[in-house]
């Protein structure tokens, strides 16, 4: 099986072309090819494959076997991966995905690629759109969430994944290990969530880590930076224009006034391999 290994701000993918290789079994062996130690290692697998209605499908894979429905550090390597190999002949695309069309831009400077900037869609912070227990129509902003025996007020966000952000005065001193499985796990997130600690540095910079679902510790996650942002602006933290400091470098948010957001940032190739089926 043939793969690309890629990398959105450190957060990092193996990607495979679904046109080419057979995929039936990388659901069931996403744990193994993701080990760091023992397989390819990546904090998740994506899946390039045909759409009906536009101009590809993007499936993600978590590194526990689980099926994400959106990827914001994904869809920029994927756009890029697409792009560079003539798969998609063009700089703007549309991308299916579980949370729906999501549309990547390359941009292009000088015929090297800088960035890729990603409508994201709309955000929601409806507890019923997380989907976050109660499952009504309230927002959920500044709920008390209890862990072990301390007391967080958190935001929870869709991004078309779920999202539950914590402001904190020093992000450095979150114990994430501890913490994060924990709120991943809460009663009141029925299918998990990804879990962001935020400090605000200004009204246009905020500094994140990030717990994902499904994945653990990351270096960057897209669409928590976009969550984080929509989070702190709803606060009236931060403007509409926001950087978002992550481990593995800077995102760039943009929060349109519809709810849609634009994230911007980079997407790296790093090697392509082939794996011997027999090995898994
Ligand atoms: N790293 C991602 C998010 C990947 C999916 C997430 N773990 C989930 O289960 O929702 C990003 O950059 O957005």
């Amino acid at each position: 099986m043939k793969f690309t290994k890629m990398h959105g701000l450190g957060n990092d993918f193996i990607v495979i072309d679904g046109f080419k290789e057979d995929i039936s079994i990388i659901e069931k062996k996403a744990k193994i090819l993701c080990d760091r130690h023992f397989g390819i290692g990546a904090d998740g697998i994506l899946i390039l494959l045909p759409s009906d209605i536009a101009d590809l499908k993007m499936r993600i894979i978590n590194s526990d076997g689980s099926e994400a429905t959106m990827c914001g550090n994904g869809i920029r390597c994927f756009a890029l991966y697409a792009y560079t190999r003539k798969i998609v002949n063009k700089k703007k695309m549309e991308i299916e995905t579980l949370a729906g069309i999501i549309k990547p831009e390359i941009i292009v400077n000088k015929d090297i690629v800088e960035a890729v900037k990603v409508d994201m869609g709309h955000y929601s912070l409806l507890k019923e759109d997380i989907p976050m227990q109660g499952n009504t129509k309230e927002e959920a902003v500044d709920f008390d969430l209890i862990v072990d025996n301390s007391s967080f007020k958190a935001t929870a966000v869709s991004m078309g994944n779920p999202h539950c952000i914590i402001f904190t005065e020093d992000v450095e001193s979150i114990q994430l290990e501890g913490l994060g499985p924990k709120i991943e796990n809460h009663p009141y997130f029925p299918k998990r969530t990804n879990v962001e600690f935020v400090e605000v540095i200004s009204d246009s910079q905020l500094k994140m880590k990030v717990w994902e679902r499904g994945a653990g510790i990351t270096l960057a996650c897209g669409t928590g930076a976009c969550a984080s942002a929509v989070a702190a602006h709803k606060k009236g933290l931060v403007k509409d224009k926001v950087t978002v400091k992550l481990p593995g470098g800077d995102l760039f948010i943009e929060i349109m006034e519809d709810k849609k957001v634009f994230m911007t940032g980079p997407a790296k190739e790093v090697f392509s391999g082939e794996l011997e089926l027999s090995y898994l």
